[in-house]
């Protein structure tokens, strides 16, 4: 692995049925960068991000990286009959975090749902929920798949902000992403 990479890929390469998704593809995440995935629904961004992130294995090259990640897939894993306060919680103690799980609902603007249940927030406040596992513990790996999904402006900036803050502490990001980019994105990668 090339000194200083959060994150090197090389000759990735993805099949589904009879379709080649993509090949020969090689990618870096350094330090401070974050890395904006692009391309047409059904081109392959979650699939590359699940493959940067372990849960699925590449039909050729490899994925390296030095760091542990957070990954945050599309679906947001709250159970139905979770709310913040306990999904947090429960992610909290598995992961053996020291922050308050309720202060980071707080600060991820759930005060007022803390104790209503998965099926019956909204899918912002899910989304919310699912963002607030990345402040449990502090990794330098943020694999997000479309994470600005269902968010009002005051969710999007706030996101923007721990992505900015996520940077400034030498982390790096990597999001699929369709629209346009709030946070500094130094790269692009098109699918
Ligand atoms: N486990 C699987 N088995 C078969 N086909 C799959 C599997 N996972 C994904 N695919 C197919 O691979 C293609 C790429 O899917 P993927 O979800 O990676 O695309 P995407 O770029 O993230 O799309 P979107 O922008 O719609 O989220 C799709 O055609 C999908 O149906």
């Amino acid at each position: 692995m090339t000194g200083g990479l959060l994150i090197e890929a090389d000759g990735l390469g993805a099949v589904r049925g009879e379709r080649i998704l993509f090949s020969g593809l090689h990618l870096s995440l350094r330090p401070g960068e974050a890395l904006v995935l692009r391309g047409p629904n059904g081109s392959g961004k979650s699939t590359l991000l699940r493959m940067l992130a372990g849960l699925s294995q590449p039909a050729t090259g490899e994925v390296k990286s030095s760091g542990a990640h957070h990954w945050l897939g599309h679906r947001d894993g709250i159970k139905p009959h979770e709310t913040p306060r306990q999904h947090l919680t429960h992610w909290a103690r598995v992961w053996g975090s020291t922050l308050s799980p309720e202060g980071i609902a707080k600060s991820m603007g759930l005060e007022r749902p803390m104790d209503v249940p998965g099926r019956l927030l909204s899918a912002g406040q899910r989304r919310r929920t699912a963002l607030g596992r990345l402040l449990l513990v502090e990794r330098p790996i943020w694999l997000l798949d479309e994470p600005f999904n269902a968010l009002d402006a005051e969710g999007r900036d706030l996101l923007a902000s721990l992505i900015a803050a996520q940077l400034e502490l030498g982390g790096g990001v990597i999001a699929a992403l369709h629209g346009d980019v709030p946070f500094g994105a130094s790269r692009e990668v098109v699918l």
